[in-house]
């Protein structure tokens, strides 16, 4: 046993002993512990003291509220949660129950206690099942999301849900929240407290295979580029490898392709800052024309409107674009009408999400795949829980076909002769397309069932739950592969329990445990087999040519070759994801740094932190400094456009002498600032603070944006020359820099230009220049 696991059995070996005490105990007086343990943890206890008792109270109040008694396997996991390590606690092990323990302590402290969950349907049940254990405890708990996802919570409500002791939400109605409440204008419209504690469900979705994408908050639409139509043609004149380099989902220019661009767009240096917008769009129409597939990516729809596919659950992606012109470049490529290109206002990754909370925890069935990467990444160890029970479910060997079509053939076999011994069986592909193949064929045989690859997880979730019944047959995407509990039928358990059939290579392993894991939940019997072929989507990334050499209709190939190249392909596309997750990183890291600034100022300034007016009056001087460095030659004309755009609306003569013209705008500029202050009072201050504000985020706005685009500019710059990252650290740099320049010029525009005006409450309502 190593060291955690000691300790984490010490600890077990402690709330058993208060188990024992507990249980004597009156539903009145278990009750009255919440409260005691609050005063103990207000009177200099850790959380980490009152461990024992406090899980002990849980495990029993677990006990008389649902009917089940955490077993000890569970007692350790929630141990492990607390001290927060990401936990692996095989599939239908009942996470959802040992999360109450490590949430009930925590959520004792007053400080705000998250759980986050996949998808809506699971944190809306569990905040209502589970809920029932805090509400008896005298804890109060909400869900963070509404059943309908279309219906949004108002700011009011979020301050409810935010204030409750323990909220169970979405990671994406988290990331979105954490957003918005750093976009709001005032204190009162804050919703969200400080974060303290988080446990993230299905963690490894979460931090590794969503990390990636990163969530953005859109604001007005950009000007529309005319430059999206002349480079998606200027595309489809380049040759492959002459031009640019395809390689392992990656794009380049070489540098004959550098030229010839230079050439057709009469430019001198592409990489220059003046021709951005041209390196841009060439990079944005060549990831549109040879990194993305229809129908594989994306579908277009009879009304002619582009649509993204999630690869791993074949779902449509609804409202989803991608970002910083992605997603026009594809549709100029389609020939479809281009959508509005919206600017990003606000964005953030979960990596950099999930880092802000002091305390972070997760769990998953399977995380101990990913530990390497997550010890690298987010420095989190991963603690393997045994089962309770042994694993009762046979996971069969892998059967390897040449063709889709023997493969198919093959699933629909072994259903068949399943199916007619009475066994349900769960059919899982990765792609929509595969389960509509399936159905079809399942028709043919005519084998009643059902087909579950929409966009409900409500629905979803209902349905699957029958899958475990006697005679059901039931097909579905690998979204049906988490988070759902599928309780065997009477007399199912004799037939050897619920048989899971993969169909397709998933992109990973941990997918594939997944999807096994519906089966022989909670030591039950179950069994699961995968159907694989070289027409798989994972082996895609062997390319066509070197595939049809050996799918061409006579050729024999054995199936260890089958075998090796499949698992080769699976190997390939899992590194190629966690190399482009750890380059987000860093690239992430840029916009991490430079928002913790941001958002720091701003809470600062919402706050009401007064800005020094010496420092203000600095600003102002320094402003003209810079554009006396800018223009050598100030005449009369630039020095009253000067004042007009930076000073006052209205020109007057100072009765000082404009020998030194720098003096004498720094002289107007003082008046201008004295005549606002005296002008405001005692309001003043306020007065600056809302312009500094209002300076401030347009901004970082125009930040934001920036670098959301020039991330997708500068991946398309040839990797062989150039560290692309520290590229784009320099010019991120840079931008910021500029940024804190125009942030000072707008701030103090906004003080001398702001009108001002009171409204009936009092409140200041400004015009800002
Ligand atoms: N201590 C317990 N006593 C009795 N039943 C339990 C106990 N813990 C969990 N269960 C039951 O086990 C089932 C599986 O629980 P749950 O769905 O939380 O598993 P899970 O670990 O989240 O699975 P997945 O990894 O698939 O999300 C549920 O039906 C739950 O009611």
């Amino acid at each position: 046993m190593n060291k955690i696991d000691k300790r984490l059995h010490f600890l077990l070996g402690k709330v058993k002993e208060e188990c024992k005490k507990v249980k004597e105990l009156s539903d009145y007086e278990l009750k009255n512990k919440t409260n005691e343990f609050k005063r103990r943890l207000l009177a200099g206890e850790t959380t980490e003291d009152i461990l024992p008792e406090a899980f002990a109270v849980c495990c029993e109040a677990d006990y008389r509220v649902l009917g089940m008694f955490p077993y000890d396997v569970q007692i350790l996991g929630g141990i492990a949660l607390h001290l927060c390590y990401l936990c692996e606690m095989n599939t239908g092990e009942g996470k959802t129950l040992t999360a109450t323990m490590p949430l009930y302590l925590n959520g004792l402290t007053g400080k705000s206690t998250i759980l986050v969950t996949a998808n809506e349907y699971l944190a809306i049940r569990d905040a209502e099942e589970m809920g029932q254990v805090y509400k008896f405890l005298g804890l109060s708990v909400k869900a963070g999301v509404n059943r309908d996802t279309n219906e949004k919570l108002d700011n009011e409500t979020k301050k409810d849900v935010y204030n409750a002791d323990i909220v169970y939400t979405t990671h994406g109605a988290l990331g979105f929240d954490y957003l918005i409440n750093n976009l709001v204008r005032s204190k009162e419209d804050r919703f969200m407290r400080d974060f303290y504690y988080v446990i993230i469900d299905e963690a490894d979705s979460v931090l590794l295979d969503s990390a990636s994408m990163p969530l953005v908050i859109s604001g007005s639409p950009r000007v529309q580029s005319n430059l999206y139509g002349i480079t998606d043609f200027f595309v489809t004149t380049l040759v492959e490898d002459v031009h640019y380099t395809l390689e392992d989902k990656k794009v380049w220019l070489t540098t004959k392709g550098v030229e010839y661009v230079q050439r057709y767009f009469r430019i001198q240096n592409l990489y220059g800052k003046e021709n951005y917008d041209i390196l841009r769009h060439v990079v944005l129409a060549l990831r549109a024309h040879f990194l993305f597939d229809k129908d594989i990516d994306y579908v277009v729809t009879d009304k002619g409107e582009m649509v993204l596919l999630d690869k791993s659950t074949g779902r449509k992606l609804n409202g989803m674009k991608l970002r910083g012109g992605s997603h026009q470049a594809i549709e100029e490529k389609e020939h479809l009408e281009l959508s509005d290109e919206q600017r990003s206002v606000a964005a953030i990754t979960y990596q950099n999400l999930f880092n802000l909370f002091p305390k972070m925890s997760g769990m998953s069935g399977t995380i101990a795949d990913g530990k390497d990467e997550l010890l690298e990444v987010y420095h989190k160890q991963v603690v393997v829980i045994p089962p309770n029970k042994p694993l009762a479910r046979k996971d069969l060997p892998d059967k390897y076909f040449k063709t889709s079509e023997e493969q198919f053939d093959a699933v629909i076999k072994e259903t068949v002769k399943r199916h007619n011994t009475g066994q349900p069986v769960l059919l899982i592909a990765s792609l929509i397309s595969d389960t509509e193949m399936l159905s079809k064929l399942l028709v043919q045989e005519n084998i009643e069932h059902s087909v579950l690859n929409a966009n409900n997880a409500f629905w979803e979730a209902e349905i699957i739950k029958e899958a475990g019944q006697r005679n059901v047959v039931t097909v579905a995407t690998s979204m049906a592969g988490r988070g759902t509990d599928i309780h065997l039928g009477p007399g199912v358990k004799e037939l050897g329990g619920l048989c899971v059939l993969g169909v397709g290579r998933m992109n990973n392993t941990r997918d594939e445990r997944q999807a096994r894991g519906r089966a022989g939940r909670q030591g039950e019997p179950g069994v699961s087999i995968f159907y694989t072929s070289l027409e798989d989507d994972v082996c895609e990334i062997l390319g066509d040519d070197f595939l049809e050499k050996y799918i061409e209709k006579d050729k024999h190939i054995s199936k260890r070759r089958i075998k090796k190249l499949i698992n080769k392909s699976q190997k390939i596309k899992s590194e190629s994801s966690v190399f482009q997750r750890k380059s987000s990183v860093d690239y992430d890291s840029v916009m991490q740094r430079q928002r913790t600034i941001m958002y720091k100022t701003r809470n600062d300034l919402i706050d009401g932190k007064n800005l020094d007016e010496n420092v203000l009056v600095q600003i102002v001087g320094n402003n003209i400094d810079e554009f006396f460095a800018k223009h050598k030659n100030v005449d009369d004309f630039l020095m009253n456009r000067y004042i007009l755009d930076n000073l006052s609306y209205r020109l007057k003569k100072l009765s000082i002498s404009t020998a030194d013209k720098k003096e004498y705008l720094k002289q107007y500029a003082n008046r201008a600032f004295n005549d606002k202050k005296q002008l405001l009072g005692k309001r003043f201050s306020e007065y600056c603070r809302l312009c500094t504000l209002s300076a401030l985020d347009e901004g970082w706005v125009e930040e934001v944006d920036y670098l959301q685009q020039l991330q997708a500019a500068i991946s398309g710059r040839s990797t062989a020359q150039r560290n692309l990252l520290f590229e784009y650290q320099r010019e991120a740099r840079i931008s910021f820099e500029d940024m804190e320049k125009s942030i000072k010029k707008a701030m103090i525009r906004n003080i001398l230009l702001g009108e001002v005006s009171f409204g009936k409450d009092n409140e200041m309502i400004i015009l800002y220049p």
